[in-house]
């Protein structure tokens, strides 16, 4: 006799469609030297005003400096999928004569999520709670340095266990391509040396077809992702609205492939790991977190210093 059919098959259906409904809510930081273009990459990968349909606030409003930490809630909606985007723009490091601690605010402001989230955990409204945690942060790197400074490589050790790192290399229009190449591998290189932990992409299932992990092998192999920001709009040609930027010898098309890893970095972020990053950030970051300070809470003396706060 054929099995009795319970209905667990429609499972995935009822938690896709209660997914739906909810929306899923994803932060992305941005963090580097200042004036490396993080307020414009923001712009350009969401705010974006080349797509009609969507209904998004202003982005070609003039770009300043970004002096305190920002937060913007951004709500992107396809296909009846809604994002819940929030992006959270640093203050760029390196204005001041003495900024070897210019960072520590931004490492605060991921632990400080962290704290809230434990707070919430433990408290009486913890199924309605709102995960302010970072996702991943974009951190940007320098295309005239030789590679990662000294103030990039003691940011990025003091954030590696707390948020999903993913390095860009920034105005990569600067570079040519053997450029960039080369200073992606330095890059690698030091990440290695100086043992700082970078966001891991996942293997790709097995199962999955050819053209997906073509694209998951050459998302890999383009770490760190070389963007190219505008918020201007340009025409060439006359025939299709580009965000670009245009020199005399040319424009450079943000979203063209051969220009730049900017269309990479976006199908990542929004089509294919967002949902890992989220679960990275909770299983591995956050429950590291945890750990450490129920680890110090149960050390001799802790609770009456505790207490005592
Ligand atoms: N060549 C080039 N210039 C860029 C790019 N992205 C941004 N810019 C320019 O760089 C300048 C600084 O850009 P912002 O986006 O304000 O830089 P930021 O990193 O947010 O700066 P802070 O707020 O100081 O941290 C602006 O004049 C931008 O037009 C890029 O990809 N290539």
């Amino acid at each position: 006799m054929d099995k009795e059919y319970v209905g667990f098959a429609a499972l995935p259906n009822q938690l896709h469609r209660k997914s739906v409904k909810k929306g899923f809510d994803f932060t992305l930081m941005v963090a580097g030297e200042s004036g490396l273009g993080k307020s414009t990459l923001i712009n350009s990968l969401f705010l974006t005003n080349l797509y009609e349909d969507r209904h998004l606030p202003e982005a070609s409003a003039r770009l300043t400096q970004t002096l305190t930490i920002e937060r913007r809630g951004v709500e992107i909606e396809e296909g009846g999928i809604k994002v819940k985007l929030t992006l959270v723009d640093t203050p760029g490091f390196g204005d001041s004569v003495d900024c070897s601690d210019c960072w520590l605010p931004v490492v605060r402001f991921i632990e400080e999520q962290f704290e809230q989230y434990l707070r919430d955990e433990s408290g009486l409204n913890r199924k309605n709670i709102q995960d302010s945690r970072v996702h991943c942060c974009l951190y940007f790197i320098s295309p005239f340095g030789r590679g990662l400074r000294p103030l990039d490589v003691a940011f990025l050790r003091a954030v590696h266990d707390k948020v999903n790192i993913i390095p860009v290399i920034a105005k990569a229009d600067a570079l040519m391509p053997k450029e960039t190449q080369a200073l992606k591998q330095r890059i690698r290189d030091q990440l290695k040396e100086e043992e700082i932990n970078i966001y891991q992409f996942p293997d790709c299932d097995s199962d999955e077809d050819e053209d997906f992990k073509r694209q998951d092998a050459e998302m890999k192999e383009s770490i760190p992702f070389a963007v190219v920001g505008s918020c201007e709009v340009v025409r060439d040609g006359g025939t299709r609205p580009v965000r670009g930027r245009r020199y005399s010898w040319g424009t450079v098309e943000v979203e063209n492939p051969h220009h730049c890893d900017f269309l990479n970095l976006r199908r990542m972020l929004v089509q294919t790991h967002l949902q890992d990053l989220k679960e990275v950030t909770h299983d591995i970051l956050y429950e590291g977190y945890r750990a450490s300070c129920l680890q110090s809470l149960a050390r001799p003396g802790a609770r009456d210093r505790a207490s005592r706060r």
